[in-house]
């Protein structure tokens, strides 16, 4: 084992981008940061951020618990660590908190191991523990990624998101777990309804490919799960019918919501306009929400190691020592 502390530094994601739903995941730039080393003694962990009050620190924890899993798949024994964690990325939102969260323990853990498991080996983990391959994987690769799991083995494309496109997310005020929001889904689905889905998901897949930015509009369409939870999100039909009045190239309900995402060129200018178009829209509702302009992240996780004087300083110290540099 490694007896350094290890940084990893992991993007949020949005998922099911428009008709991919379960399949295709986009990286963003904003972040979450999990430091990691082997504990003298007793395992501590230490949470910091928004609404990370209600996390348990002892040994229930997923943090800790995913890092068990990459030691024993290793053949490696449970090992007492040192976790810190914080989060820029909000809690039931639909921007991949859980995802961040899992493949940041995973890494770390694997670093801390002297990398025993390959990034495919840890894709499979992650998948496996969040139930679908799009919010791990953007968070595991970066970029777009188009991902394909059938419970057992999980395969993806990574794709290297439009340039000159901004995302627009407006996080309302309120948490939607991703397993009520899967709940509200039904059983079954028209055959009308599977061919619409898998046409528009493949033909965006194929104008993301191709660089045909001017198909995006009109392949971001879905009907798999968006209608079915927009119950749940007053404002959000009429913002997914709406916004492209505003100056959108497209919406999307971010992962299983209550997140909406908007697309934007960076040169629009529209901006502004869109922005109050979405929290309005959302106010009117009742609903309080934030905006935060975000682009596509390209990278996944960035390792970092600390070892010497450094090893005294805070994760909350490193990480405003590395936004300022
Ligand atoms: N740092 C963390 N430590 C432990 N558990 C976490 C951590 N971050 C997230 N979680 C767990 O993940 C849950 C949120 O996952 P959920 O899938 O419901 O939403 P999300 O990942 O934010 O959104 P989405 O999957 O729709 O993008 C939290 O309620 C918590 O149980
Ligand atoms: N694809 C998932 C993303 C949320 O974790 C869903 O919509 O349920």
């Amino acid at each position: 084992m490694d007896n350094r502390r290890i940084i990893v530094k992991i993007p949020a994601s949005t998922a099911n981008l428009g008709p991919g739903f379960d399949t295709l995941g986009m990286a963003l730039s904003l972040y979450a940061w999990i430091d990691m080393s082997i504990a003298d003694e007793e395992t501590e962990i230490e949470l910091l951020g928004n609404g990370m009050e209600s996390i348990p620190r002892d040994k229930s924890n997923l943090l800790y618990k995913v890092a068990q899993l990459v030691f024993k798949e290793a053949g490696l024994p449970e090992q007492e660590l040192n976790i810190a964690m914080y989060s820029d990325i909000p809690l039931t939102r639909g921007l991949g908190s859980s995802a961040s969260a899992i493949v940041g323990a995973l890494v770390a853990a694997n670093a801390l191991a002297g990398f025993p498991l390959t990034e495919q080996q840890l894709f499979t983990i992650a998948t496996r523990l969040e139930g679908h391959p799009d919010n791990v994987g953007a968070s595991l690769f970066g970029g777009i990624i188009v991902a394909a799991w059938d419970g057992d083995r999980v395969d993806h494309i990574r794709l290297e998101p439009p340039a000159g496109i901004d995302m627009l997310v407006a996080i309302p005020d309120f948490h939607l777990a991703t397993e009520k929001a899967r709940h509200a889904l039904p059983q079954q689905y028209s055959k009308q309804d599977a061919v619409y889905n898998i046409s528009h998901s493949s033909l965006l897949v194929a104008a993301l490919a191709s660089g045909r930015i001017d198909l995006i509009r009109y392949a971001m369409k879905d009907r798999v799960h968006e209608p079915y939870r927009a119950a749940l999100i007053p404002g959000m039909s009429q913002i997914l019918r709406d916004a492209g009045e505003h100056g959108a190239i497209s919406t999307a309900l971010s992962g299983a919501g209550p997140t909406l995402l908007a697309l934007i060129e960076s040169d629009s200018q529209r901006k502004d306009e869109l922005e109050r178009f979405l929290l309005d829209t959302l106010g009117n509702e009742g609903v309080e929400a934030k905006s935060v302009w975000l682009k596509p992240c390209l990278t996944g996780p960035e390792l970092q190691w600390l070892d010497g004087p450094t090893g005294e300083i805070s994760l909350m110290e490193w990480i405003k020592g590395e936004v300022k540099a």
